[in-house]
């Protein structure tokens, strides 16, 4: 039997049948034998509404998924036409050649099939390897694109525009974005309706028609409404297409179809909001009945704070052999975790891995990081770990201490760290600028140098801390003289 395959559908015109990425053959032979039909599969991810999103856009460009599990039925050959009442039988001609260059007999299966088969293989390989673990997450990787922007005149800002971007690609990676490009505008005053210039606008258009863009990101936290405007314009007229299908099927009967339906993603959406919401009050709350547990047993807390990257997970399991994720990835920790660290003289105290901070930190950020901020507030001792051998090291520092300033903690002591300073290019000099410096002790997590001169500056700075807030006398009756050894453990001297 011949095949021939016949593309019906209500959705699409020839025209948009015959673009290129259709991959089957579309010239017409109404001498051919009889055609098969078969429906058309969306195919999506059922568990990934961007992928859905996806779809629909690539229908609107005639890319069409075949499957013949879902429909491939034999029609006659008078059944083969389109909506538009076109003969849709052409293309048997093209297959039947095949079949017999490659000698297939009568009973043997249609190698239409097989490419089928192939190609859908192969598209869904494609759809698969997109998505990626992120912190043990599994994230869509999505095209995006990078705008940056500088405010002339902006002496507040110390990371160049450059390095911004970099760092902006970093964290694109870690919420799996690929990077196809970015651009950046210096601004004297920014465009009230579009914050950068018209001009920009066009060009970053081309970029995301040119590259299949699928997330722009401005460097820049940009207010509410004009990412609330900005979304909606992109996604309404595209939320329309996506759903007057039903319209169409329903007749055209069931009059705005497609606004009920951008009222149900809203909702959806609203909905992820309020889980997220949920969780992270949960983590709060968790983290909460966890400290209260701690006051009963007053063991210090140190706090490791500092520039995300610069080693405090690292540092953490080197002192407690926890397993705490550590990566070269920017926000690899995103709970605080804490352990119990015993020094060599005995005394014990609790070592709190926090998240990381960044310049231009958003205030909604912020507040998703509370759980990370009040463990900091109510900390012992905040240790600040510093990439000593980042080239950003200073400015990386000035965002960390901004950000500790609006955090109102500065009556907490603090220790610095120069961390990865077996990775700087002259360890001696780092080293012996250090030791010049008061309340600075250089280390190396990875390789273990300057942990014991971690450990002992970190007890003198709790000596600090007992002396100012929680100086204990206490007469210990012989009868409870057990009690002394923990107590002296937990006691800085
Ligand atoms: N060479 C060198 N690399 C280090 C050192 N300490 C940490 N690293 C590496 O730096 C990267 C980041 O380390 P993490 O411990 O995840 O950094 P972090 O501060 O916890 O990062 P966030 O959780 O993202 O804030 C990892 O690849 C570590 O192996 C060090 O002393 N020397
Ligand atoms: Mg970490």
């Amino acid at each position: 039997m011949s095949t021939c395959l016949f593309c019906s559908t209500t959705r699409f015109s020839s025209s948009l049948i015959s673009e290129p990425n259709c991959r089957w053959p579309t010239t017409t032979n109404p001498n051919t034998s009889r055609p098969v039909q078969f429906a058309l599969r969306k195919h999506v991810n059922r568990n990934n509404s961007r992928g859905i999103a996806r779809v629909f856009q690539e229908e609107a460009v005639g890319v069409l998924f075949p499957d013949e599990s879902v429909s491939l039925r034999e029609i006659d050959a008078g059944e083969g036409r389109d909506v538009d009442g076109r003969v849709g039988g052409g293309v048997a001609e093209a297959v039947e050649e095949t079949e017999g260059a490659l000698g297939l007999t009568k009973d043997s299966p249609p190698p239409g099939r097989y490419v089928r088969k192939r190609e859908e293989n192969a598209e869904e390989d494609r759809f698969e390897s997109r998505f990626k673990l992120r912190n043990g997450k599994e994230v869509f990787e999505e095209k995006a694109y990078l705008v940056g922007i500088e405010r002339k005149g902006d002496t507040m800002d110390t990371f160049g525009i450059e390095e911004s971007l970099k760092e902006l690609a970093q964290l694109a990676d870690t919420a799996g974005l690929i990077v196809v490009g970015s651009t950046y505008q210096k601004l004297a005053t920014p465009n009230p309706r579009t914050y950068i210039g018209s001009g920009k606008v066009a060009e970053i258009k081309s970029a995301v028609d040119a590259f299949g863009v699928e997330t722009v990101i401005f460097d820049e936290e940009l207010s509410a409404g004009l990412v609330a405007l900005a979304r909606m314009e992109y996604q309404l007229p595209r939320l329309t297409k996506m759903w007057t299908h039903l319209e169409r099927q329903a007749g055209g009967r069931v009059k705005g179809m497609g606004e009920k339906q951008i009222e149900v993603d809203k909702r959806i959406l609203r909905d992820q909001i309020v889980v997220l919401k949920k969780e992270l009050e949960t983590v709060r709350k968790h983290r909460k009945q966890y400290r209260n547990r701690r006051v009963s047993v007053p063991v210090p807390v140190v706090s490791l704070v500092g520039y995300t990257n610069a080693g405090k997970s690292t540092l953490l399991n080197r002192l407690t052999g926890a397993k705490v994720l550590a990566e070269d990835r920017l926000f690899a920790t995103l709970d605080p975790t804490t352990r119990r660290v015993q020094m060599k003289n005995g005394k014990v105290f609790l070592l709190t891995d926090t998240v990381g901070f960044i310049q231009k930190l958003p205030t909604k950020l912020v507040a998703a990081f509370r759980a990370t901020l009040e463990e900091i507030s109510e900390s012992s001792l905040l240790v600040h770990v510093v990439d000593i051998s980042h080239p950003m090291a200073e400015q990386q520092i000035d965002a960390v201490d901004k950000v500790l300033l609006e955090l109102d903690v500065a009556s907490i002591p603090k220790l610095m760290v120069w961390n990865k300073v077996d990775k700087a290019s002259d360890p001696l000099r780092i080293k012996f600028e250090a030791e010049k410096r008061e309340d600075t002790v250089c280390i190396s997590a990875l390789s273990g140098d300057g942990l014991d001169e971690f450990c002992n500056a970190v007890q003198e700075k709790l000596k600090e801390y007992t002396e100012n807030g929680t100086l204990v006398r206490a007469f210990v009756p012989l009868r409870i003289a057990r009690l002394l050894t923990p107590m002296r453990q937990l006691c800085i001297p």
